[in-house]
């Protein structure tokens, strides 16, 4: 199976291109459907001549998608530099004299062709994304649980689940935002711990950064939510999420594991 590597070092933190390479909107220009604005697990990308790909690994490690004859995969690694961001992409060859000719002219050209401009694509959606504004959410957990609260508002969202938070006000640090919107939503104070999960996307200029969190008194109710509920692991991926916070269902059942 040829395979074609590159890499590239991105001045970014490691959350903030995992979350980056999650933007659809990087790979629909070239003539491949994927449906909303996120990757998650399980996501299938179309493209021309029939290519299917499904997303086998959107983590913090990196993307990787696979199909009958087309593999490809971006690695991150965080170094004292940025993020180098490690692309391969690999592909059955009809064999043959004239396959291996159609390799090296068409298949190596195209493929280096798309991961450059992707790469451009990439380095300029994570200048964006650094200088984005923040919404916290809080990953608390209890005895093996995780705390979901229902939204009411707006109309379009009422009734789909997400976690606790809000935006970072001006001057605030996102930790401390953290703790005010957890009294204000739950009544309740928490410590707030790592980072869980990329920066997932919520607009251009809009990150959601979540980090797991510990109650540290009181205990939390719906302030200002339809309703809170304590999930398992197992229960996660059935519930409506808001959609960038089902993209990080994978690392909130880790947390739980
Ligand atoms: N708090 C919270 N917000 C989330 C999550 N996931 C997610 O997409 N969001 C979005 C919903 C909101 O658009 C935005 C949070 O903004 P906000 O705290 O000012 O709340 P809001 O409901 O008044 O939002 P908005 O009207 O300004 O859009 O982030 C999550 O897990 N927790």
């Amino acid at each position: 199976m040829p395979e074609l590597r590159t890499s590239a070092l991105v001045d970014a933190p490691l959350a903030v291109v995992a979350g980056a390479l999650l933007d659809t909107s990087l790979i629909t220009g070239f003539g491949v459907a994927v449906q909303g604005p996120l990757l998650r697990l399980g996501s299938v990308l179309t493209g021309p001549f029939g290519v299917r790909l499904a997303v086998t690994r959107a983590d913090l490690s990196g993307v990787s998608a696979a199909g009958d004859f087309l593999e490809l995969h971006t690695d991150l690694v965080a170094t004292g530099a940025g993020t180098m961001v490690v692309d391969r992409v690999s592909w059955t060859t009809v064999g043959g004299v004239v396959g291996r000719f159609a390799d090296i002219t068409v298949g190596r050209g195209m493929a280096l062709r798309v991961l450059d401009k992707r790469s451009a694509l990439l380095a300029r959606r994570c200048r964006e994304l650094c200088a984005a504004r923040v919404v916290v959410g809080a990953a608390i957990v209890r005895g093996g649980r995780l705390l979901a609260q229902q939204r009411s508002y707006p109309e379009s969202h009422a009734g789909q689940w997400e976690l606790p938070g809000g935006r970072v006000e001006d001057g605030e640090q996102p930790e401390e935002a953290l703790a005010r919107e957890c009294v204000e939503e739950l009544g309740a104070s928490v410590e707030v711990g790592e980072q869980v999960g990329p920066d997932v996307p919520l607009k251009e200029d809009l990150v959601l950064r979540v980090f797991a969190a510990r109650l540290a008194g009181g205990e939390p109710e719906a302030l200002e939510h339809n309703a809170v509920k304590w999930l398992t692991a197992d229960e996660l991926p059935s519930v409506d999420w808001l959609p960038a916070d089902r993209v990080l269902v994978p690392a909130l059942q880790r947390l739980l594991n």
